[in-house]
């Protein structure tokens, strides 16, 4: 019996408080989200992602979101970061432009060529998949039709998009992705989680893929 077994990873986003940062450690969360895009609800701006990313402990990774910003902004909010996460329209040489390990989020509208754009974002350390809407960068707590992801990519996957407890068994089962990621599925309003639901969210990933385990072994 082979013990070579790839762990689905969790990242919580949209962290504001140093209270929802111990809950998801605690819960064993991968990495955690910071939203320095001062659209959204759950925005931080730089000095507050200074006290909170002090907070994480080690091999936790802390994830900065931008949208379509200014280099010099995430140039010096990455001094607090290990992984960027670009959710608007930059360009594969802007985000390769900073030196730093980086994902790419893509909004899954229709007619998107997932495997083409493997391909032009092919120094990103992996594609999170969103579910689109005309206007919203991301973060709608919204689901797209999984079954829509390819079997193979040629980068790893990391999936979102109206994830919670609830679902994110099945998403898994569907997608086997390389990572989840969830804000509003355990949030009780923008920017504010519920510890219960992290770690519910958390048992749902491990539950769904030690079954899984199981069923190969
Ligand atoms: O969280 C936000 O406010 C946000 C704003 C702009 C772009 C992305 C944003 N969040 C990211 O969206 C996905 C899905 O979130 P949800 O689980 O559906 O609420 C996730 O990567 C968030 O980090």
């Amino acid at each position: 019996m082979s013990n070579r077994f790839q762990r689905i990873r969790v990242k919580i986003c949209g962290l504001t408080r140093e209270a929802d940062i111990d809950a998801a450690v605690a819960a064993g969360a991968d990495a955690l989200g910071f939203v320095l895009w001062p659209g959204s609800k759950r925005a931080i701006d730089e000095a507050r992602l200074a006290e909170l990313a002090a907070r994480v402990p080690a091999f936790v990774t802390r994830v900065g979101l931008f949208v379509d910003q200014e280099a010099t902004l995430i140039e010096r909010a990455s001094a607090h970061l290990d992984l960027l996460q670009f959710h608007g329209d930059e360009s594969p040489a802007f985000c390769t432009s900073f030196g730093r390990p980086w994902i790419k989020a893509l909004r899954m509208r229709d007619g998107l060529d997932l495997p083409a754009m493997a391909d032009a974002y092919q120094e990103a350390q992996a594609l999170l998949l969103d579910a689109y809407r005309p206007g919203v960068p991301g973060g709608t707590g919204e689901t797209f039709d999984w079954s829509r992801i390819p079997a193979s990519l040629a980068k790893p996957v990391i999936l979102a998009g109206g994830l919670t407890p609830a679902n994110v068994a099945e998403a898994i089962r569907t997608v086997r992705p390389f990572a989840v990621d969830v804000s509003g599925g355990v949030e009780r309003s923008p920017g504010i989680k519920i510890p219960e639901r992290i770690d519910d969210f958390l048992r749902q990933v491990f539950l769904a893929q030690s079954t899984d385990f199981l069923d190969k072994t």
